[in-house]
């Protein structure tokens, strides 16, 4: 029933306005059953319609209808019939989003399960059972298991003669039990639930839209820019703390100490590393409650066990805790003890204020993007080259940069570069840095890199002295894979490093292939990240440092 067509009754005698309005309540009711919002809604415009003719029968005279207030009832009803219509065009349109998400999970899982069928490339058989995985493509980013029979692995793209594959982590409840036994004083403990919410201009939103542009009515548009400010908000609290320290420091062991003691007082359970534990039990026996492991495969499982990662020392200390995790990464809190902190935001002198603060919640998290790096060998069958063997079986993460270079060589290096398979540039010169945006700090700065705000998805190339006047650093998209390969006719041998780690050399032929992770680093902040980036490099790199000139001397006249 139109509703201008009711409203033109309105000029009608009261019989006429009567049975308008009891086609309006039909109206209503119909409309009503469609969700609880639209049925009070429309209970809502029924009884004012009810009390408007209560009203009128107050008076007695049935002549004496005004037309104008009638008029004025019905616009008021037809005003909550257009919300109720409003709010149920938004149902529906989230129920078609949720929809949509649901059968996309639904084909994500499909070609997980083919994959696996058509035989994982780097995970033995007995590996492959229980893997789980901390993606998660919904409006929160959670900690969630994958479900238990799915092993998930990264959708690689093809190149040269293996796959990448990142995504290889051992769900393996012994190695987690192995961990949990250490402590015997204790019960095992529960890792803490967290939500990720996202926010646009200080406004916080549960919904976060993945897409950067939408299409809708045939007009595009940037949907929301939501990732700008992450909050990370315990649903319960945290109770594990893994601190990675800077070795050889004694004022970062007596802080250690000091650390550990203050959260067993909060009945934390902590984990540190073999060395530290050692170094602890060498000082007194009270510290045999404190956790370690013992192999690989237990540090490969430490992401389902650690609530929050606390780093004592610099920016290096931060590298050092990121390669421990190859996979997903559990919220880290850098305290300064080293000269430089880029990294490193929390100052340990209040250590105790700040480990409360980001224990009740809620934090400020920057995502620092991680890059996933492999090496490819020319042939495999050289002798000699055990080391790179033993490398180029491994995915290397790296959260500043990979860098190939000449490493003791005098001669140019000369670096083929190849963007998604298409032949992109020859570097001639000292060498060339794959860096995160995060890196963008360290060595590509030093190197003539642009500045990069760490949440910005992107991968710097910079040459290192580039023997061209014209070879300016790029800065690619978040998509993009990349090769570098020694050409066949290089002259000699070029060294690749890993955040300034695991020097290998490569020969004529080898390469190595890049790209982005999906495992990045959650960096606890002191303040709001831009913020907190914009200080870094005022106050640690001195950025645009310079005296104010002074007002005397000469100026332009008017
Ligand atoms: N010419 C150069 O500037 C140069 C040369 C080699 C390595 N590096 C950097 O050193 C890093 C390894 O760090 P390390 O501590 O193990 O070695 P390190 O002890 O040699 O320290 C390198 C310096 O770089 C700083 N640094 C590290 N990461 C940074 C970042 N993201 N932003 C700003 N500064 C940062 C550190 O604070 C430290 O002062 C490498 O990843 C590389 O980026 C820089
Ligand atoms: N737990 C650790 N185990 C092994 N090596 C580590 C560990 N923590 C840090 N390192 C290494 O020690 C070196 C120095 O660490 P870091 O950069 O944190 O201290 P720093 O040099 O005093 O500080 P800054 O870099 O700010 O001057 C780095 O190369 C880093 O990789």
């Amino acid at each position: 029933m139109a509703l201008h067509h009711l409203i033109a009754q309105s000029s009608l005698g009261r019989e006429d306005s009567s049975a308008s309005l009891s086609i309006l309540e039909e109206e209503l009711l119909r409309v009503g059953a469609d969700g609880w919002s639209s049925l009070s809604a429309s209970l809502r415009a029924k009884k004012s319609v009810q009390e408007y003719l209560q009203a009128s029968a107050v008076d007695g005279d049935e002549h004496l209808v005004n037309d104008l207030e009638l008029s004025e009832a019905l616009h008021s009803v037809a005003e909550a019939l257009r919300r109720v219509a409003v709010s149920k065009a938004g149902a529906q349109e989230a129920a078609a989003e949720w929809k949509r998400k649901y059968e996309q999970e639904r084909i994500r899982n499909i070609c997980l399960q083919q994959q696996n069928y058509q035989g994982a490339p780097f995970l033995q058989a007995n590996e492959i059972k229980n893997s789980s995985s901390a993606a998660c493509d919904g409006d929160l980013l959670c900690h969630q298991e994958s479900p238990s029979n799915l092993p998930q692995y990264a959708t690689g793209q093809s190149f040269g003669r293996k796959d990448f594959c990142d995504q290889q982590f051992i769900h393996s409840n012994s190695i987690l039990s192995n961990l949990a036994s250490a402590s015997a004083k204790k019960p095992p403990l529960e890792k803490a639930s967290f939500r990720l919410e996202w926010g646009c201009n200080g406004e916080k939103s549960r919904r976060h839209k993945h897409e950067i542009v939408s299409f809708e009515n045939g007009n595009i548009t940037t949907a929301n820019h939501s990732s700008k400010q992450i909050t990370l908000i315990w649903d319960t609290a945290p109770q594990t703390v893994c601190i990675l320290s800077k070795p050889n420091s004694a004022s970062v062991q007596q802080l250690c100490m000091e650390m550990i003691r203050w959260l067993e007082e909060k009945q934390m359970g902590v984990i540190v590393e073999p060395r530290v534990r050692q170094e602890l039990l060498d000082t007194s026996p009270y510290y045999s409650f404190v956790q370690t492991w013992e192999s690989d495969s237990e540090v490969s499982v430490l992401h389902q066990k650690v609530d929050l990662i606390v780093t004592l020392g610099g920016d290096g200390t931060v590298l050092w805790a990121a390669s421990l995790f190859k996979g997903p990464v559990p919220p880290v809190v850098s305290f300064s003890m080293g000269s430089l902190g880029f990294m490193t935001p929390f100052d340990s002198g209040c250590y105790q204020d700040c480990l409360q603060t980001i224990m009740n919640g809620p934090m400020y998290i920057t995502l620092r993007h991680r890059l996933q790096c492999r090496i490819m060998q020319a042939d495999e069958s050289i002798e000699g080259r055990e080391e790179l063997d033993r490398h180029s079986e491994e995915i290397h993460l790296v959260l500043n940069e990979v860098t190939i270079d000449r490493g003791m060589s005098s001669y140019l290096t000369n670096l083929e570069c190849y963007c998604d398979d298409v032949f992109v540039t020859s570097v001639q010169g000292d060498g060339l840095i794959l860096s995160t945006p995060s890196g963008s700090t360290a060595y590509s700065l030093a190197a003539g890199g642009s500045m990069v705000h760490p949440q910005v998805p992107a991968i710097l190339f910079t040459p290192i002295c580039p023997h061209s006047l014209s070879f300016r650093p790029l800065i690619l998209p978040e998509c993009v894979t990349l090769k570098v390969k020694i050409p066949d006719s290089s002259r000699g041998p070029a060294w690749v490093s890993f955040d300034g780690k695991d020097r290998l050399q490569l020969g004529p032929g080898d390469g190595l292939i890049c790209r982005m992770s999906s495992w990045p680093v959650p960096a606890a902040c002191i303040e709001e990240p831009t913020h907190e980036f914009l200080r870094s490099v005022r106050e640690g790199l001195h950025w645009n440092l310079r005296k104010t000139q002074s007002f005397e001397g000469p100026r332009d006249v008017s």
